[in-house]
Order: structure tokens, then C-alpha cells, then sequence
């Protein structure tokens, strides 16, 4: 068995990022920018008052000064002259501060009579002015390493970007395995289950970016695996969940090596997730996940959701960690590293008594896989120890 690392490794290897199309800024939100881009002009492109008030001359600011009111400056439609010594322009937030000003006294600071402003004996220190570019210059290039966020299309939107490169989305065909499952709203048989896996794969796939096709489920016969490795042909990467063990049922590994799979590793000393398994059949990875539930998922938060962030062309890396302190103590770990799963509350990460790798329940309860490394002794309430948020 090798470790998660090593495995990790392997996978990251079997895929590269795809190439990018253009999409509108409308659909750019949780799409990755395939190149950097650079901003059309500056923002703001002219000083900009911050407040509404009146816009002066800096040394004309004195309590009780009297000024005359020479115009007006609106959002959208500036004051074409300048000022001089003794002149204010009505001046309001947004609006381009007319030249000759340097600050802008806002209306609460000034008492009005016809054309004439007196400013009051406390003026706030201001100066209320936006200088040019002070978001941002024409060409300043913006390259973020993360699926774009609202913010982050609010700010290509300023920058005159009306569609953006992004990398493809990677189609990831998702293949069920097994006799014993049906599909969510079918009538199960006495010894069948309701397919899961698949779904909650295609969630957490799609909420990181990729598109995930739901393959029929393969039956235990490597007539269907065939049939159904046929169907998944042109998908970017493709996913088996189940069959994947050392049962006599389990034709996976037969059915993928007879289509020729260059077998990157089987078996990585992980709990839950150890019969995985990940390669190439015909220049398509292929992974192999095995078939209890929370196994397939925590394989698709520590092996397919990076693959998935490389392909998008996110740097190859691990899945993200963070630390915290256990609210009670846990027992040692065996030999293989242990995803376990925990809740993070105001007191610490509670790690649950139940890790059984068929409970679903549980891990819907859990927002972090605690990541006990292999051998790692027994920890006391208040260690630090790493884990892996779920909701990231
Ligand atoms: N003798 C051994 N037996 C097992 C070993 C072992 O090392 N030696 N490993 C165990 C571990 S660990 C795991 S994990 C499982 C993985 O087995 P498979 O990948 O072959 O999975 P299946 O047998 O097909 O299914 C296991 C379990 O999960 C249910 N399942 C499968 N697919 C789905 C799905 N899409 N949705 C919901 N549930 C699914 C299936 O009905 C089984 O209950 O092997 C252990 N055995
Ligand atoms: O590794 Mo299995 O995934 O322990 O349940």
C-alpha cells in the first residue's frame, strides 16, 4: 500500500489543465480564469468625490470662510470648468471633482445662503477625493489562483471586461457499480439500496467547478462494466464508485485492465478509501473509488477534487488543510492515515464516536475530516491537530 502522498501524487500526474473558451462575465462566477486579464482603464477614471458637498480649493478651507458656488458636478455629468481661488463647485459623491479642487467639504459642514457657502467653524478633515486609479490603473492584471468569486466578478466588471477566458469545464463521467443499487425514487428489491455515491460525487464536483455526467449503473457483470466504460467514452476523467475490493464481485480492476488501464497504484493506506485505485485507459484517468459511501466521498475531497482543481488549471495541491484543537480527547491510530469525521465548534473539532465508512448520516453531521496520521499516538482535548474542511 502506499501512502496518501504518494497516491495523491499519482493522480495529480494523470491529469493536466484544459484549455480555455470565453464565457461572458454573466456565467464567469466559480469559473478560473484560464490567462490573467488587464483593465481596460483606470478606476476611477477621473477624482471622484467620495461624499456629497462641495468641492474647494484646499487652502480656501478655513472656519468660516465664505465661497461662491460656481456650478455644479453630478454623477455622470461633471463640472466642464475649473476653480480658482474663493469658488466651490456643488459637488456629489461619485462625481468628478472639478479641476482646480482638492477636497471636498461635505454639505453638513457649510451653511448655504443663495450662491454663497460659509463653512462652519468644525469641517470634517476630509479631503473626500478619489485620486484617479485608486482602485486601479489601465492594465493592472488580475490572475486569481481560485474559482472567480462574486467579488472577483464585480471587480472584472469595473474593469470593462465584458467576457473572460476560463478553462473548459472537466466532464467527469460517474460510474456506479453494483447489483444491489437502484436509483433515488425507484422501488428498491429486499436486497437492493438506493444509489448515493454518484450523487453526492456530482454535487461536490460541481460545486468545485466540473461538470459530472451520471453514468446507468454498471451491474456485477463485466458485460455491463464494458457497456458502460463504452458510454463514459469522451469524459475528461472517469470515476467508478464500488466493485473495487478483493470480493468476488468486485470486476472493476478485471474489466479496466482488459480495456487496457496503465494501472498508477491499487491500495493506499488511507481510512476510509483503501482499495483505490487510478490510471489510464486509452489516455483517460481513470479512477477507481471504492464503494462505501463515505469512502467514495472522502476519496472525492482528498483524490478528485484536486485532480479536478489541476485540470481547471489550479496549482497541483492537496486538498486544503486547516488547524484547530480537538474538544475532547481521541484514541491512537492505526496504520493507514485516518480522514475522521469531525464537527468544529465554538469549544474545538469534536471528533465523532461513529466512523464507520457506510454511515452517511454522520458525515452529513460533519463539517471537517480530522486527519490522524499513520501511528499517530493518542491526543488529549486541546491538541492541535490538522483537518480538511468539508464545505471548502
Ligand atoms: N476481505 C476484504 N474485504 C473488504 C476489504 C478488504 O480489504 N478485504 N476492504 C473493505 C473496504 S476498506 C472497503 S472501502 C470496501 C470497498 O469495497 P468495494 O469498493 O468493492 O465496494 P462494494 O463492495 O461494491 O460496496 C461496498 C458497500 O458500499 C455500497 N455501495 C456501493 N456503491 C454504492 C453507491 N453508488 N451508492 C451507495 N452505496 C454503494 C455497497 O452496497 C456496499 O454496502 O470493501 C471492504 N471489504
Ligand atoms: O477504506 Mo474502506 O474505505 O475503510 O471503508
Amino acid at each position: 500500500m502506499i501512502s496518501v502522498e504518494e497516491a495523491l501524487g499519482h493522480v495529480l500526474d494523470l491529469v493536466t489543465p484544459l484549455e480555455s473558451e470565453s464565457v461572458t462575465l454573466t456565467e464567469a462566477a466559480g469559473r478560473v480564469l484560464a490567462s490573467p486579464v488587464a483593465a481596460g482603464r483606470d478606476q476611477p477614471p477621473f477624482p471622484a468625490s467620495a461624499m456629497d458637498g462641495y468641492a474647494v480649493r484646499s487652502a480656501d478651507v478655513a472656519p468660516g470662510q465664505r465661497l461662491r458656488v460656481i456650478g455644479q458636478s453630478a454623477a455622470g455629468h461633471g463640472f466642464r470648468g475649473s476653480i480658482g481661488p474663493g469658488d466651490a463647485v456643488r459637488t456629489f459623491t461619485g462625481a468628478p471633482v472639478p479641476q482646480g479642487a482638492d477636497r471636498v467639504v461635505i454639505q453638513e459642514d457649510v451653511t448655504r445662503m443663495g450662491e454663497i457657502i460659509t463653512l462652519n467653524q468644525n469641517i470634517d478633515a476630509g479631503p473626500y477625493v478619489r485620486p484617479a486609479g485608486t482602485d486601479f490603473r489601465a492594465g493592472a492584471t488580475f490572475a486569481p489562483a481560485r474559482p472567480l468569486t462574486p467579488s472577483d466578478v464585480a471587480l472584472l466588471a469595473s474593469m470593462n471586461l465584458p467576457d473572460v477566458p476560463v478553462t473548459r469545464k472537466p466532464e467527469i463521467a460517474l460510474v456506479a457499480t453494483g447489483d444491489e443499487l437502484v436509483m433515488p425514487g425507484e422501488a428498491p428489491g429486499a436486497d437492493q439500496i438506493i444509489a448515493s455515491n454518484t450523487f453526492g460525487l456530482k454535487a461536490l464536483i460541481e460545486r468545485a467547478g466540473g461538470r459530472a455526467r451520471l453514468m446507468p449503473i454498471a451491474r456485477d457483470t463485466v458485460s455491463s462494466l464494458k457497456a458502460i466504460f463504452d458510454l463514459s467514452a469522451g469524459a475528461d476523467m472517469v470515476v467508478t464508485v464500488g466493485g473495487a475490493s478483493v470480493g468476488d464481485h468486485d470486476l472493476v480492476a478485471e474489466v479496466a485492465a482488459e480495456r487496457g488501464l496503465e494501472r498508477a497504484f491499487y491500495k493506499v493506506a488511507m481510512r476510509p478509501g483503501k482499495p483505490l485505485m487510478a490510471g489510464r485507459i486509452d489516455g483517460t484517468p481513470m479512477i477507481g473509488l471504492p464503494g462505501n459511501p463515505v469512502s467514495a466521498m472522502v476519496c472525492g475531497h482528498v483524490f478528485i477534487l484536486p485532480a479536478l482543481r489541476r485540470m481547471l488549471g489550479l496549482p497541483a495541491q492537496r486538498a486544503p488543510r486547516r488547524r484547530a484543537q480537538l474538544a475532547a480527547p481521541v484514541g491512537a491510530n492505526g496504520a493507514r492515515e485516518h480522514y475522521m469525521r469531525a464537527r468544529l465548534t465554538p469549544d474545538g473539532l469534536e471528533v465523532f464516536d461513529r466512523q464507520d465508512s457506510s454511515l452517511l448520516s454522520v458525515l452529513a453531521d460533519a463539517d471537517a475530516l480530522v486527519v490522524r496520521p499513520p501511528d499517530n499516538p493518542a491526543q488529549e482535548k486541546g491538541a492541535w491537530v490538522e483537518y480538511v474542511p468539508l464545505q471548502a
